[in-house]
This record gives C-alpha cells, structure tokens and sequence, in this order.
C-alpha cells in the first residue's frame, strides 16, 4: 500500500466511514419511507368480496386509462365493447343481456390494461397522487383453509383522507349512474375451495315495463298495490308494532312461459329493487348454504326462488315413517333428488321453511317463488304468512293475444326506428283492428304467451304477415300439443278467422271445442 502512495489507516478508516455512511442512508431512507407511509399517508382498503371492488375496476378501466401509470407489470384483457351495451367491458366478467352478438351485432374488441396483484400503481386524481396496491391476502382465522382473497390498497400522501373519500365517492356515483334504469340480479355462489356461498352480481337489464307483462283481470294491478303498501316505512311500523316478521311472499304459478319471471323482474324495476335469484334444484346447495344466502340478503330486495318444486327436487315423504320430532309431518317432508330417491337430500324442507322465515332470515325482503306445479307444493310452503298472494298465470286469453300483439307493434311501446320500420307501416288504427284480427285468429287458452310471442317475433316488423300467418302456425302446433285444430277456407261456424287482410284471403281456424287440450 505504501509503495502505491496510499496509507493503509486512511484506506481502512475511509472505507468504514462509507460503509457507516451507507447503512445510514439505507436506514434512514427506510425509515423515512416507513414514517412517510405510517404518518403522512391515508389509506383505504377494499375487499374483493364488496361491491365497491367492482365498481372501483370498472371506474379505473372505463374512466381512468389517460390517468393511470401502469408501471411494467400489468393485466391486459381482451374485452368487448358492444355499442350502447350495459356493463361492458366489465372486469368482472358480467354477462352480456341478450348475449353478444345476438340482437346488438358483433362486439368491437379491445384491449383494456388493469392492475396486476403484488404491483403498484400511481394514479393522478384531481391532482393528487394516489398508491393503487393491488393485494391477496388470507382470511388469517381459516388460514389452513381459505383461500387468497384479492384486496386493493387506496393510499394519499398526506394526512387528509378526503381525496380518497371523493375518488370513492365518484367511483360510486359513477356505478349509480350506470345501473340507473337497470334491474340487478344477483345469483348465488355456492361454497368453492373453501370460499363461504355468497350473492354474485349476474346481470343488469334494463328495467321492464309493467306494460309488457300481460296478464288477464286485475291480478297485476292487485301485486303492485300489495307491495306499493308494504314497502312504505309506515308498513315496517306497523308490523313492528304487532310483533309481525316484516316480509311478504308471493307465489306465481302457471304453465312454463306464462310470464311469471317476466313479472318478477318488471316488479324489480318497478320498485328499483335489487333481484336475488336461486334455484332450489343447484346441485351443491345445502341447508346451511342456503341460510346462509338467505341472511347475506340486504334488507330491501326480491329474493327469487324459482320452480320450487324443481323436477330434480321432490317430496319424498315415507308415508310409514313416523315422525321423530314433534314438527308437523309437512315440515319433515324433505326435497331429494327425483332420480335417486334414497339419495342424501341437499335442501331438507324444514332447512327451505327456516331459511325462508327461520329467525335468521332477512326481514324487509320480498320473497316470489314461481312454479309450474302447485298442486305439488307443500301446503306447508305457501301457508299465509309464508304466502300472502298467490298469482296465476294461464294459456293465453283473447284480451291477452290482443294485447301482446298490440304490445309488440304499438308505436308508442315499440321503438320503430330500432326495428327500422319499413315505409307503409301501418296507422295505429290499423293496428288496432289487426289485434282483434289476430287475437280472433288464435284460440283461447291453448298457447302460451311466450309463444304467442314466438309467433310475432317473426313478423316483427310486419303485423299483417303476422294475422296472415296465425292460423297456418297454430295448425302446425296441432301436432306438438296434441290439441284438434281445423283450418278451413270458407266460413264456418266456429272462431271468426282472419280474412282479406293485405288483400289475400287467409284460412279460417276452428276449434274442436270438445278436444280437451292436454296441459
Ligand atoms: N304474460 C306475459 N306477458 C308478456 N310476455 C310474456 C308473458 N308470458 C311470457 N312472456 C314472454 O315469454 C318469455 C318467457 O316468459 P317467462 O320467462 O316470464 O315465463 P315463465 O312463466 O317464467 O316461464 P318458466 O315457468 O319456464 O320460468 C319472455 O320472453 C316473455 O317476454
């Protein structure tokens, strides 16, 4: 060293004082960076499970793509933007209503970048500077078992939350926004690796019109004023007061596409409420998933419990069995799969009654449970007080052949430009005498209204085509409902037919008024 010109103490001593210098560096930045966070930071914290975690994604793709660094790690996802859609390009994976490309033409495809787990992020918010983390985590009291959940970390710089408060605040009137006009349905998870079952967010449609469920007399009428009384705060009162469960049940039951869902989801966008839909019949559902669906429901929704009396599930009381329990034997009925009747069953009756109005369930709710087989229900289920109204729903009446038809090419239901009306589409006067054409052309109480509609969606933009073409359709249904239909050329006794519409003359239908048609 010497011979080099260096003295050895000077080389030790200067590079301890580096070394020191440099630990001291690497502290104390540590340590800045740790006070920075710990006491000049606000922070949030979102749970994957919350419906703020959604709405936060979708914000941040749709709202925020100009604003948001996306260092060099990141997620990209092709996603489609269908024009005018409902929630597209929803990271979540949200379906589309109606299906892609099925009334709305083919997507336009692009690619949308989000957040990777473990990276971070800074995002510019009204000029602030804003952490995203984007996490997975473990529920620490089920380690062993759950698995990882996603969170994401919002933090400030600064002490004051309020820039996190206002992002979130926007994040939320933006979801508002978008669901405006829209029915939610929600359907249910059932318990996966470990995961609780819980409500998943499905669909949003936009809201349906009352006007569009046709039913005959006044049962429509009767099931809106009936719930327009119970949601009022006053009603809540009021059951309070006497000690009353604050619920209401409805039961709607018919032939299959008499409407009963459609009823369901007009209510839902009638009242702007929320629907949760479950089928008794999904194949992991237990009776302690079920309570547990039942007791994540809000206060204030539609539960939908569709066909409850699912083919897959049935009664399968043993009639010599005797009953364990002091229980009414009703209740000890249980649901099991019809197949395989000794089968373990997944719902027990008595863990559907509980969940329905066990001490746990919800109260404020609606419940609507739909089935195409009454007779089959338990009396047990649709008692008063488990059911408040019963709604039925039948083969289509005369007034309800006219009304959907008038439903369907009533300019001022239909939206003609949509439907890129063909000139010479004619007057509502016109149409008016074609609904009573049309609905004279059809027998009563034989077709469902879905097929009715099946029938004048195929002449959606041509109503005349569709008088014209309802004798020869209902001809040909002859043989799929085993139901004795005549179509004659000349007139005869019988259902006045359709004549000289557009300047042709049409087949007259008769009905065998004896042939008792098989439902
Ligand atoms: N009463 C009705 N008024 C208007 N449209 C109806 C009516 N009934 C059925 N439809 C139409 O038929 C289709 C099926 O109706 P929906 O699903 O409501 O029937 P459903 O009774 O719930 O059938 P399922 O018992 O099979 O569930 C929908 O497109 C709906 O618009």
């Amino acid at each position: 060293m010497r011979g080099l010109g260096i003295d050895l103490n000077t080389a030790t001593a200067a590079v301890m004082i580096s070394t020191v210098l440099i630990t001291c560096y690497n502290l104390s930045s540590s340590t800045i960076s740790w006070a920075i966070d710990k006491y000049y930071t606000a922070s949030v914290r979102i749970n994957s499970e919350d419906a703020l975690f959604r709405d936060f994604f979708i914000w941040l793709a749709e709202e925020q793509t100009e604003e948001l660094d996306l260092s060099r790690v990141f997620n990209a996802r092709k996603t489609a933007n269908v024009p005018g859609d409902l929630d597209s390009g929803s990271p979540m994976g949200e379906e589309y209503y109606g299906g892609i490309g099925n009334v709305r033409g083919k997507p336009i495809y692009r690619v949308q970048y989000l957040p990777a787990v473990g990276s971070r992020y800074y995002l510019r918010y009204r000029g602030h500077k804003i952490r995203i983390l984007m996490d997975e985590v473990k529920d620490s009291i089920t380690m062993h078992r759950m698995p990882l959940r996603k969170i994401i970390w919002l933090r400030s710089y600064g002490r004051d939350p309020r820039v996190l408060k206002e992002l979130l605040e926007e994040v939320l009137s933006k979801s508002n926004a978008r669901d405006q006009g829209k029915t939610i349905v929600f359907h249910a998870t059932m318990s996966t690796h470990g995961m609780p079952p819980r409500w998943e967010r499905a669909l949003a449609r936009p809201n349906r019109s009352m006007e569009t469920v046709i039913l005959d007399g006044a049962q429509k009428e009767l099931i809106i004023r009936d719930i327009e009384e119970y949601i009022l705060p006053a009603t809540a009162k009021w059951y309070a007061n006497r000690g009353l469960p604050y619920r209401r049940g409805y039961l709607l039951y018919g032939p299959p596409g008499t409407g009963k869902t459609s009823l369901s989801m007009a209510l839902a966008g009638h009242f702007n409420l929320e629907v949760y839909a479950l089928s008794l019949s999904a194949g992991s559902l237990t009776d302690d998933t079920l309570a547990s669906l039942f007791a994540l429901l809000p206060s204030e929704c539609i539960v939908l419990l569709e066909d409850v009396d699912a083919s897959n599930v049935k009664r399968t009381a043993d009639p010599t069995a005797t009953p364990t329990t002091d229980m009414p034997s009703s209740l000890l009925n249980s649901f099991a799969p019809s197949h395989t009747p000794s089968s373990k069953p997944s719902v027990s009756f008595s863990g559907l009654l509980n969940a329905i109005d066990g001490a746990a369930s919800r109260e404020g709710r609606i419940l609507i449970m739909t089935t195409n087989h009454r007779e089959r229900l338990d009396p047990a289920l649709i008692r008063p007080g488990r059911v408040d109204l019963q709604i039925s729903f039948e083969y289509a009446t005369r007034q309800v052949i006219e009304s959907l038809f008038l439903n369907l090419y009533d300019v001022d239901i239909g939206d003609r430009e949509a439907l890129r009306m063909p000139d010479g589409f004619p007057p509502v006067e016109r149409i008016l005498e074609l609904a009573g054409e049309f609905g004279r052309a059809l027998p009563e109480g034989v077709f469902t209204p879905a097929e009715i509609q099946g029938l004048l969606l195929m002449h959606k933009k041509d109503p005349v085509a569709a008088v014209a073409a309802a004798g020869e359709w209902a001809r040909g249904k002859r043989g799929e409902k085993g139901v004795e239909v005549e179509v004659q050329e000349a007139e005869t006794e019988g259902v006045e037919g359709v004549e000289n519409v557009n300047g042709v003359s049409h087949a007259k239908v008769l009905w065998d008024k004896e042939a008792e048609i098989s439902r």
